[in-house]
């Protein structure tokens, strides 16, 4: 798939998608998906409600078998959950277990290590995240962004190779969003881990991609690959002035809307 914006880059990818299907019975949620997955970038995922966006992420993470074509992780075809992946989801109050304090939240999937790289593995991703000094809160003491936080070190402290967000800042409001969005650029940039987001926004998927695969309406395909020229590091108010992001977010709409508008190919 080609892109009117720029021309993907050849990339060493991280994840391959080749004509990836999903039926539900009579319902064919996912249609031919084919996408590479840069190793070391950040993509997103982007497509109306609907259009099969956790079905991809489910089948990624090998939790669900496509019915037609693969997903290939450095490689190797994923049957099953891939070692070195990671995922944060939506809903952290699901996802966090309310009696468990922060640290033994963001320990309970170390419980393989031994005890001292665990605790140091915890910290650090604690710290990370800007939660240094909540260690011993419960869940339900923080608010919403803080508790996604402790998601987001619960997944780092893994040290993936591959983080998977599905809908990560959806939960929270505009403010923290932007924080986490930024703080995920941060780490993304100083650990250089694949991360693969799905959103329905269409900024934010601007603002974080190195690549963005545009997922059209239900029977979902991939409407077009775009590689993202925006510098980094990038900030809330300049990256989106920039030419560039509010040429590749029209370019987006349009494509979500189903109306082909080409690019003024400013780069
Ligand atoms: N386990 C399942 N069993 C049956 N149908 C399913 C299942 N999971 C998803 N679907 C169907 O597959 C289609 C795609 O759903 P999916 O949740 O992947 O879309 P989405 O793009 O993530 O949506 P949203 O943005 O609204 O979260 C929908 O028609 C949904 O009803």
């Amino acid at each position: 798939m080609t892109s009117t914006m720029t021309t993907p880059e050849t990339i060493s990818a991280a994840l391959s998608l080749d004509g990836v299907s999903k039926s539900y019975g009579d319902n064919l949620a996912v249609r031919d998906v084919t996408a590479q997955i840069p190793a070391g970038k950040v993509s997103v995922i982007v497509g109306p409600s609907g259009c099969g966006k956790s079905t991809l992420l489910r089948m990624i993470s090998g939790l669900d078998t496509p019915t037609d074509g693969g997903v290939e992780f450095n490689g190797t075809p994923v049957r099953g959950v891939p070692d070195g992946l990671a995922m944060v989801f939506q809903d952290y109050s699901r996802s966090l277990f309310p009696w468990m304090r922060v640290d033994k939240n963001v320990a309970f999937p170390l419980k393989h290590l031994d005890a001292a790289e665990r605790t140091q593995r915890v910290q650090e991703a604690i710290e990370a995240v800007g939660l240094g000094g909540k260690e011993k809160l419960y869940p339900w003491q923080m608010s919403g962004g803080m508790q996604q936080r402790v998601a987001i070190a619960r997944a780092l402290a893994r040290h993936p190779a591959l983080l998977l967000m599905d809908e990560p800042y959806a939960s929270v409001d505009a403010q923290t969003r932007a924080e986490l969005e930024d703080l995920l650029l941060t780490i993304q940039a100083r650990l250089g881990i694949t991360v693969l987001v799905v959103t329905h926004d269409i900024d934010e998927s601007v603002y974080l991609a190195d690549r963005i695969i545009v997922l059209s309406k239900p029977p979902s395909v991939v409407a077009e690959v775009i590689d993202v020229d925006l510098p980094r590091p990038r900030d809330q108010i300049l990256t989106k002035e920039d030419p560039v992001f509010v040429e590749t977010r029209a370019h987006v709409t349009s494509l979500l809307r189903g109306v082909e508008v080409p690019a003024t190919g400013n780069r």
